[in-house]
């Protein structure tokens, strides 16, 4: 069942495109990673899903979420949906999370605002806490941020994200602010939990591989478009757009010990400055005259979907 969709979702500020024809679903419990260089479109995808676009936005096509057209929920419909039907993490907990107030308080404002008492707020708030491997949880209600390591207080963002059980979890770069061996705990944790509670995930980040370890479907954004997307599994052995693979030769582990990592040519693009046919045609190894007259629309290709003209012919 689809849970979240775009259609056809382009945003524009002032007369600057940030983001064309973005087509995708995310359906109840899956987990969809949004990959792609920096400026490529990932953030503003997930910001338009909680209405939180830059002030002179102008949004065109649509997101849906259960059904119902973001954009024009009122003001207690968008309330309402912000603050239990979907929960955000985002890259540095530390701008989460305010900074002269206690955890508990963090946590239990959600529930206290639902109409929830204080004992049973901090009962359950104190649960979850344990369930993402924050121990002495008592304790830590207690506690202000500034007494907590990083990756202790992106589980309790986490926490917080869980509190109201939402349907669709949004996860910007959560783990990039945290060394490497907490990155791995922190997302751990996010996944084993999101699939406990069969919540959705859109899960930002740089690191395809990241994606792959954590989401069922992979989508791969460049200047402002989804280029292609195709299930996690199949992302070695299936990626078809030259993008894609561009980005899987560039990982670290492409190469073998001491050799030079290999880079993907070229400039990102944004949508400002990508060239009106393909959008990654200057950066293209495989380019012809004819990528650069026509705009490859996103098709089915093979287990997924790529927006580019040459895998199309040659399959
Ligand atoms: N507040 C803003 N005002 C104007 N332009 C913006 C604003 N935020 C982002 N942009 C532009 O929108 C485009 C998409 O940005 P976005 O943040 O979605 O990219 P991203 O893929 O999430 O990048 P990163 O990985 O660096 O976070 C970029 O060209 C960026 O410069």
């Amino acid at each position: 069942m689809t849970l979240l969709d775009f259609t056809h979702l382009g945003v524009r500020l002032g007369e600057r495109p940030i983001l064309r024809d973005v087509t995708f679903s995310v359906h109840a419990g899956e987990a969809v990673g949004l990959v792609g260089e920096s400026g490529s479109g990932k953030s503003m995808t997930v910001k338009s899903v909680v209405r939180l676009l830059p002030a002179g936005a102008t949004v065109d096509g649509s997101v849906r979420f259960d059904g119902i057209d973001v954009p024009a929920m009122n003001a207690a419909e968008l309330r309402r949906f912000r603050s239990r039907d979907v929960a955000m993490v985002f890259q540095d907990p530390r701008a989460t999370v305010n900074p002269v107030r206690t955890v508990g308080d963090f946590l239990t404002e959600v529930l206290r605002d639902q109409g929830i008492g204080r004992s049973e707020a901090t009962r359950r708030a104190a649960g979850l806490l344990s369930e993402v491997g924050v121990g002495d949880a008592g304790r830590r209600l207690n506690q202000r941020p500034y007494e907590l390591s990083g990756g202790l207080l992106q589980r309790v963002v986490i926490a917080a994200a869980l509190l109201t059980e939402p349907k669709l979890i949004l996860a910007d770069e959560p783990t990039t602010a945290l060394d490497v061996t907490t990155q791995e705990e922190v997302v751990a944790i996010l996944t084993e939990q999101r699939r406990r509670r069969s919540a959705a995930l859109l899960f930002i980040t740089h690191d395809l591989e990241l994606a792959a370890a954590v989401c069922d479907r992979i989508a791969v954004m460049y200047a402002g478009e989804i280029v292609e997307i195709l299930p996690a599994g199949l992302l070695h052995e299936g990626a078809r757009h030259p993008y894609t693979r561009a980005l899987l030769d560039s990982r670290p582990g492409a190469v073998p010990p001491g050799d030079r990592l290999r880079t993907v040519p070229g400039v990102p693009q944004s949508a400002l400055t990508a060239p009106a046919g393909c959008v990654f045609a200057d950066r293209c190894p495989l380019v012809t005259d004819g990528c650069r007259d026509r705009r490859p629309e996103l098709l089915p290709i093979g287990a997924g979907r790529a927006a580019c003209h040459l895998v199309r012919e040659d399959s």
